[in-house]
């Protein structure tokens, strides 16, 4: 499969998608830390793709996404946006609320 077809399938195949540099146990950058910690603070299991791991994703995906940088959060197949975003609506409670409503489709079977 091709680079931007793996990206399409990840994002249509997980509800809650990290794209981020290292794994959420051992992050291999402060923007990326703090991302995966809020999400993990919801509470709900996410997925995530180490870009570090795949030159070819972390090339492709902010062409495709119209957005440069990592972190990148996911969620339904919209992109939400990166650490600066994500830790806004961690302090809201936006970002709660939005794993939540994500991780309910999930169990509906959707
Ligand atoms: N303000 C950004 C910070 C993220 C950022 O600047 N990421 C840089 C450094 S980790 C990046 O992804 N650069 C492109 C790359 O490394 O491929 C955010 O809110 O996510
Ligand atoms: S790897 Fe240097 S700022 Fe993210």
């Amino acid at each position: 499969m091709d680079t931007l077809e793996n990206i399409k399938q990840q994002i249509a195949d997980n509800d809650i998608l990290l794209y981020m540099k290292g794994s959420p146990n051992a992050p291999q950058c402060g923007f990326s830390m703090r991302a995966s910690q809020a999400i993990m603070a919801c509470g709900q299991r996410f997925a995530y793709v180490d870009i570090l791991a795949n030159p070819d994703i972390r090339q492709e995906l902010p062409k495709y996404a119209n957005w440069p940088t990592f972190p990148q959060l996911w969620v339904k197949g919209e992109l939400i946006g990166g650490c600066d975003i994500i830790m806004e609506m961690y302090e809201s409670g936006e970002l709660k609320t939005l794993i939540e409503e994500a991780t309910k489709g999930a169990e509906q079977g959707e």
